[in-house]
């Protein structure tokens, strides 16, 4: 369960993950690859920030946003009222762009297995994989 105290450990363990600058384009890379991996039908949904080449600027910018609209989500978990109003407009920028909810699932797994790679065996997975839900529930239709 997401309670109070998965979700400050989240907070802070998602701090180290994502914390510095310096690893934040490779977390994204990272990511990428790994959800273009497991199903590469959804590299498709990127044409406009041009998802053939991860490394260009345009899809590196579009990592940043959706990076950035993650790490939003991860510092409201403890605060569900303004949770509630990020993930709201996550929703609707999700939902006009019909993204299949089964993609989300595709995120976590990228995401559960990134994250102890920078964690080790700090990483609880029940807090996180719960916690993630509750942020995608809140994204996906
Ligand atoms: C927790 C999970 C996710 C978060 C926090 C998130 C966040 C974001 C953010 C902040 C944007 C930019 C919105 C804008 O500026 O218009 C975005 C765009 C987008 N996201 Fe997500 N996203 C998530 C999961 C996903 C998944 C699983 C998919 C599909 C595999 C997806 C597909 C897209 C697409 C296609 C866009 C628009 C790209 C474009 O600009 O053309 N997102 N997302």
């Amino acid at each position: 369960e997401c309670g109070p105290m998965q979700r400050l450990l989240v907070k802070t363990q998602w701090n180290k993950v994502y914390g510095t600058s310096k690893v934040r384009d490779e977390a994204g890379h990272v990511l990428w690859k790994a959800i273009f991996a497991q199903d590469p039908e959804t590299r498709a949904l990127f044409k406009r920030v041009n998802g053939d080449d991860i490394y260009s600027p345009e899809f590196m910018a579009h990592s940043a946003r959706v990076l950035g609209g993650l790490d939003i989500a991860i510092s409201l978990l403890d605060n569900q009222a303004d949770l509630d109003v990020a993930l709201a407009h996550l929703h609707v920028q999700h939902v006009e762009r019909h993204i299949p909810t089964r993609y989300f699932d595709l995120f976590k797994n990228a995401l559960m297995e990134y994250a102890p790679s920078a964690l080790g065996r700090c990483f609880d997975k029940t807090a996180w994989s719960s916690c993630f839900d509750v942020i995608a529930n809140g994204i996906k239709e």
